[in-house]
């Protein structure tokens, strides 16, 4: 997608840029410096775009496409949008993945021979935004750079990213086939890759080629050297990772000379190890429903569910946390009892206590913070606004009040101190606000009325020149009446006049020498004495004068606020991980999660799990049970459509990941130990785009599963083998379960239509036949949506397919065509799920099947026993003494013993 632009592309039909107008040249100049960036140039009350700049632009922005002038006979196109408006049409284009650079006229149109001196003075790309118009609140816009590079013949993927609203800057290695998990895991709205290597993205991340010298070590490392100040980059743990330096020194270049200001926020770069967390791949974060729907939507997803913060900055940690799952039990840990100090709960047993009103009080405290996080950074790059200061001034006068009422009423977790200690700001930089800044300030300082009266006495004394005219003004009307004997005499002011006598035209003729005509209206004339023209110039170069010194005193206080910005987003850090965990704390106390336990071995432990999104859309949630560990490590997941497996599956992995992230979890016991990568198979979707089939896109994601799981990966397959004929499908199920088993031996949950699966466990103990129950009433069937071991007996297609609405006279026709096949006994793996499995002593999970999907084919004599128990046990039955949880019980407790 280059879009590189040289001169001589433009004016493919000059000979030179002598042929154009000296105003041209000066654009065509400015062009060749914006390269593939679309160039607004400023001229008087718009901001133009010539040329093929202007042709994109009308079209992303729907403007009209104009001509100007003739470049040697050929008219220039020409679009513009209004100065006032640029704003918006900014954020249009951005959100269009488009950059920007906008020039402005900075030199004196009074005073300039030829076209106003201009100059590109502010870049505006996807991922490099600080504006808070053009960024989203609640979501990060991170910027990141890429670069292959070959090292002692080994080829390693160099990755930086930046988060220039909030200073971070990161970077990474990894393998050339893990870049498209670390691409989705860090999320960039814009990548900056080399020319001649530009990787494959998806839509939604723009694509910005540079120069491939840009990436080359030495010149990376330099830039890294210069911006840090340093010799070496050893101190960052960058020594031995030189393709991460390619990519960091890149990405330093290229978003400096996007901005105006220096990047003094961006005061260090972490090595980020993808190894301290549990990976996900993009397949599974999407599967997941972390913070986005399969169908694209924000909402119910597990962040929307999650998210009770008060403050944006809130809000993004946690959707950071969300995608960043912890490896390591300490820092998971951390949280867990961080949360449980803000519900003052007793860590050893997590029961809470009765009152929550603290928490409730720290989030209605939170709730009045505005967003520090990115006020920082603009205090940082100068850029902030007088507003967001007067909001910073009234933030930081109650943050002592928060910080003593987070030590006194919650125990003292160790990261609760750290972050407690973190909050203090020097009260310096909230007097200065204090003293500098106006109470309720202006918009802008363009205007005036930012700095605070009494904050500067030379301020004070213009202000007071340039207002205080009513006595003169009144003084001198008084006089001139006597002087003149005109008694309509006025003495007025208006913007385009400026200062006047208006007199009657009836009595103009009473005027004196000195009076010079200003205007001439219907019914008055307007004049202007010496004296009154003395004292305009002397208030309005005091109004301008007092602007000047306004502007000039708001810089120095910009200076001032600078040094503090490096403390300030510490204590935005804090008050943002506060805000995150008390949401964790809120939510887990509103919905009765359980702080989970967390352990080394490569185990899942749930007792009474529950999916943490669907619990909220449906009345009453069947919680379930699973137990995974390595001699049990697969569970066969059987049951009827509709009956709740992929809905089981999801749950355990996302209660994983809940307690990686150092969150409770919906359940009332688990256990979680230490994972490495969840992996998911699930769902059937075409890749149209990439043009692969549903079952290539089946077996590609299978093939990544194979290929990368490990003992303590938990592995998530359902319906592996559905998109292609039966056999087929099942032959590959087969052997892709049979194949996780033995080789991969990861932790795996694998829901199957094919009966066959199920014999598994006969021969390999390490898996486990469970199937989600379904019972059968007059009314049709009834889902329980309860994990019971062993296999299913039924699927109930033809009943789910009649729910779904399939018309009368074709479920009739499908069910005497199953009830033919069934008589043949036809031998399709498909149809066998259905029949009784052979019953096998040796296999533990049918043994102990309370069903055991043996009740399809009870005997005669069998039914008749299972009759009479059933009549004795409705006869001993009072319905009147039973509560409605106790009637349920027992209808459940029937149904699965009786059909
Ligand atoms: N534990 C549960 N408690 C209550 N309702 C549930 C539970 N699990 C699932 N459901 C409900 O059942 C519906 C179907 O669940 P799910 O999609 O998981 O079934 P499935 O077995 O995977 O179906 P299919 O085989 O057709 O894909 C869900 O939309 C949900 O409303």
């Amino acid at each position: 997608m280059s879009k590189s632009f040289k001169i001589n592309e433009i004016d493919s039909n000059n000979k030179t840029m002598e042929s154009h107008t000296p105003m041209m040249q000066q654009y065509l100049r400015l062009k060749a410096e914006a390269g593939s960036h679309l160039l607004l140039y400023r001229m008087g009350d718009f901001y133009e775009m010539f040329y093929g700049d202007a042709e994109r632009g009308a079209r992303l922005l729907n403007l009209t496409l104009t001509k100007r002038g003739a470049s040697n006979g050929a008219p220039i196109p020409m679009a513009g949008v209004p100065v006032h408006a640029m704003e918006q049409y900014l954020a249009r284009l951005v959100a269009l993945g488009e950059s920007v650079a906008i020039c402005e006229q900075i030199g004196d149109p009074a005073a300039s021979k030829g076209p106003v001196e201009r100059k590109i003075v502010r870049i505006v790309t996807p991922g490099t935004l600080t504006d808070d118009a053009l960024l989203p609140a609640r979501a990060d816009r991170m910027i990141a750079a890429t670069i292959t590079a070959r090292h002692n013949r080994v080829e390693r993927v160099g990755l930086a990213w930046m988060n220039l609203a909030n200073g971070e800057f990161r970077a990474t290695e990894c393998t050339p086939e893990m870049l498209d998990s670390e691409l989705h895991r860090v999320a960039p709205a814009e990548l900056v890759c080399a020319e001649s290597k530009r990787p494959h993205v998806d839509a939604g991340m723009a694509l910005s080629p540079i120069p491939d010298w840009h990436f080359e070590l030495d010149g990376a490392r330099n830039v890294l050297h210069e911006h840090f100040a340093v010799d070496s980059v050893a101190g960052f743990g960058l020594a031995d990772m030189p393709a991460a330096v390619c990519a960091a020194g890149a990405l330093l270049r290229y978003v400096s000379r996007t901005q105006s200001q220096t990047l003094s926020h961006i005061q260090s770069i972490r090595v980020d190890q993808a190894s301290s967390y549990v990976v996900l791949d993009p397949v599974t974060r999407k599967n997941l429903e972390i913070s986005e729907t399969l169908s694209g939507e924000e909402s119910p997803t597990l962040l929307s569910t999650l998210d009770h913060c008060q403050t944006p900055m809130g809000s993004r940690l946690l959707h950071r946390w969300l995608h960043h799952p912890l490896r390591d039990n300490a820092p998971a840990l951390e949280r867990q009892q961080t949360i449980a100090a803000l519900l003052a709960a007793d860590p050893a047993n997590g029961a809470m206590l009765e009152t929550t009103a603290p928490l409730i009080t720290l989030q209605q405290a939170l709730s009045r913070y505005p967003d520090i996080e990115r006020i920082a950074t603009r205090m940082a790059m100068r850029s902030v606004r007088p507003r967001e200061m007067a909001s910073l001034r009234d933030a930081l006068a109650i943050l002592p009040a928060m910080a003593d009422d987070i030590a006194r009423c919650f125990s003292p977790a160790p990261r609760l101190i750290q972050l407690r200690a973190q909050l203090n700001v020097s009260p310096d930089l909230l007097i200065l606000l204090q003293n500098a800044i106006d109470l309720e300030p202006a918009l802008l300082i363009r205007d005036g009325g930012v700095v605070a009266r009494g904050y500067d006495a030379e301020l004070d004394e213009l202000r007071r020149l340039s207002t205080d005219s009513g006595e003169f003004l009144l003084e001198l009307e008084a006089r001139e009446r006597e002087r003149t004997g005109i008694t309509s005499l006025r003495v007025e002011f208006n913007r385009v006049h400026g200062f006047y006598i208006e007199v009657s035209r009836g009595q103009a003729e009473k005027v004196p020498d000195d009076y010079r005509r200003r205007q001439t209206l219907k019914n008055a004339e307007r004049y202007i004495t010496p004296e009154l023209k003395t004292w305009e110039d002397k208030v309005l170069s005091a109004k301008d004068r007092s602007l000047a010194r306004e502007k000039w005193l708001f810089e120095k206080i910009l200076d001032q606020l600078a040094t503090h910005a490096p403390a300030l987003s510490l204590c935005a850090a804090a008050l943002a991980e506060i805000d995150a965990l008390a949401s964790l704390a809120e939510h887990a106390q509103q919905n009765n999660w359980a702080a989970p336990e967390l352990c080394d071995a490569s185990e899942i432990l749930i007792e009474a799990g529950r999916h943490p999104v669907v619990e909220h859309s449906i009345e009453r949630f069947t919680p379930n049970d699973c137990d995974l560990a390595p001699q049990r490590r697969m569970l066969l997941i059987t049951g009827p459509n509709m009956g709740g497996k992929s809905t089981y599956m999801r749950q355990i992995a996302l209660i994983v990941l809940l307690a990686r992230i150092g969150s409770f979890v919906p359940a009332e016991r688990a256990r979680i130990g230490q994972i490495d990568r969840i992996f998911t198979r699930i769902g059937a979707a075409d890749d149209l785009a990439g043009g692969r089939s549903t079952f290539m896109m089946e077996m590609t994601e299978a093939a990544a599963i194979l290929a990368g799981s490990t003992t303590q990966s938990l592995v998530l397959m359902d319906e592996i083998g559905r998109g292609t004929s039966t056999y087929d499908g099942l032959a590959l199920a087969w052997s892709i379960a049979h194949r996780l088993l033995t080789h991969n031996q990861a932790l795996t949950l694998f829901a199957t239509h094919y009966f066959e699966i199920t014999r598994l466990p006969n021969e390999m103990p390490a898996a486990a036949n469970v199937h989600l129950a379904a019972a059968e009433s007059a009314s049709g069937v009834i889902f329980l949506h309860q994990v019971q071991a062993g296999p299913a007996s039924r699927s109930y297609g033809i009943q789910v397919a009649q729910r779904a609405g399939i018309p009368v006279a074709v479920i009739r026709r499908a069910s005497q065509e199953l009830a033919r096949l069934e008589a043949q006994g036809a031998p399709t793996p498909q149809l066998d799920l259905f029949a009784a499995p052979t019953h096998n002593p040796g296999d533990p999970d049918e043994s102990n099947s309370d069903d055991g999907g043996t009740n399809a084919v009870d005997s005669t004599t069998h039914g008749d026993k299972a009759d009479s128990a059933l009549k004795a046990e409705l006869a001993a039955i009072d319905p009147d003494q039973l509560t409605p949880r106790e009637a349920l019980d027992l209808l459940y407790r029937l149904l699965n013993t009786y059909l």
